[in-house]
């Protein structure tokens, strides 16, 4: 898999073609993202963060595509660009024409398309070289058209998630509960951390889900390690292992921490686990549409501090979960957003002591109309 659409590479199958004529914009989706463009004030955007390239045309492999959409006029609709390997993928599952080429062609295929238009880029996912690619293509070749820096125009309408997509997720954790209730039971002294998670991730592809990201599995002193990818060391007795992964089931994500005892951690590692327990049931408690994030990581926090915490907890209380596993809206103290029902968050305060160990503690929650549901539900020691 290349994200770098500029890399040399095999020639296209047959030329550059485009394997139908122009996808006009319909449905609710498409009608959303023109309105978010009208918003940001553009006409046209080029579309290169792989998640929004998916998100918009079903196009699973996103790396290595980018999405024109233009939002009005003559030549109102979208094309997928992606290269010759995905030729039969592309018409199997894009909603939109697809463009087999790659740079230029595609530039030089678009440019008539974007010609005098105000055309955003998404700056956090593209490349200096790759926006000099636009310019020479589509500003100094005669296209005239005017290149716009963007932020989080399609982030936006992620956001909220629908039914169909809430079934992605749900069925995501519930693949990483079962995983969890079955290797639970070998999280003992004597066994690798790399062995637990190994065992995570054969349970989720036996069932039919990837690995929604690298498995962590901190034990002992390495639980000061917020993201502390299983290792190969052996557990010991006395210690609290902290185990945090999640299944991914159609590119939908899921998200879960569990920190668990092995034989009788010290009275200090169980005041530290109490605590964080306190800080995740009381955030989870709080989340409901209406809710702002930054009260949210506040409370937990506040909890934290006044156990004598405040300072080892090292991140943000939490982050939506869907296409992407960090999404928005960000549960943390600088955050603007506020929770409104379809969003799906997790809440896992944590606290990192070096030499000592840590405790994070994670649910995923959907946001309700009434309230929220707690999408995750694999058990919490009471320690
Ligand atoms: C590499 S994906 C990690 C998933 C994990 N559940 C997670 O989101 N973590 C682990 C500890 C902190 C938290 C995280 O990375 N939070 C981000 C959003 C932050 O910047 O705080």
């Amino acid at each position: 898999m290349s994200t770098d659409q500029s890399t040399p590479g095999p020639e296209p199958l047959s030329g550059n073609r485009l394997l139908s004529e122009n996808g006009p914009l319909s449905g609710t989706r498409d009608a959303q993202l023109q309105q978010a463009m009208a918003r940001a004030g553009l006409d046209a955007l080029w579309v290169s963060r792989p998640e929004n390239v998916r998100y918009l045309s079903g196009f699973t492999s996103g790396d290595d595509a980018k999405l024109l959409v233009v939002a009005a006029g003559a030549q109102a609709g979208a094309t997928l660009y992606t290269d010759g390997r995905y030729t039969v993928q592309a018409g199997e599952e894009s909603r939109y024409p697809a463009f087999i080429a790659r740079p230029p062609a595609t530039l030089e295929h678009a440019a008539p398309s974007v010609q005098g238009l105000r055309v955003g880029f998404e700056a956090d996912h593209l490349t200096v070289s790759e926006l000099e690619g636009l310019r020479a293509h589509w500003q100094a070749n005669g296209s005239q058209a005017t290149l716009v820096s963007t932020q989080g125009v399609i982030e936006a309408l992620r956001l909220v998630k629908t039914e169909e997509e809430v079934a992605q997720i749900r069925e995501a954790q519930a693949i990483a509960d079962a995983a969890f209730a079955a290797v639970r039971p070998g999280i003992v002294a004597g066994v690798r951390e790399d062995q637990v998670a190994a065992q995570l991730e054969a349970f989720m592809r036996g069932r039919g889900a990837g690995s929604a990201f690298d498995i962590t599995v901190a034990s002992g002193p390495r639980g000061a390690m917020p993201h502390g990818t299983a290792s190969g060391r052996i557990i010991g007795n006395d210690e609290l292992v902290t185990i945090d992964f999640g299944a991914k089931v159609n590119g939908y994500h899921s998200d879960m921490t569990r920190t668990v005892a092995v034989g009788n951690p010290s009275e200090e590692l169980r005041r530290l686990y109490r605590a964080v327990l306190e800080a995740e049931e009381a955030a989870v408690q709080a989340i409901r549409p209406g809710a702002k994030c930054s009260d949210l990581d506040k409370l937990s926090r506040d909890i934290l501090v006044s156990h004598g915490l405040g300072e080892y907890f090292a991140h943000s209380l939490g982050h939506g979960v869907g296409l992407a596993i960090h999404e928005g809206p960000g549960l943390r103290g600088s955050s603007p957003e506020v929770l409104e029902a379809g969003m799906v968050v997790t809440a896992e305060p944590g606290v990192y002591l070096p030499g000592v160990g840590g405790v994070r503690i994670e649910d995923l929650i959907l946001v309700t109309e009434s309230g929220h549901e707690v999408l995750s539900s694999s058990p919490k020691e009471r320690l």
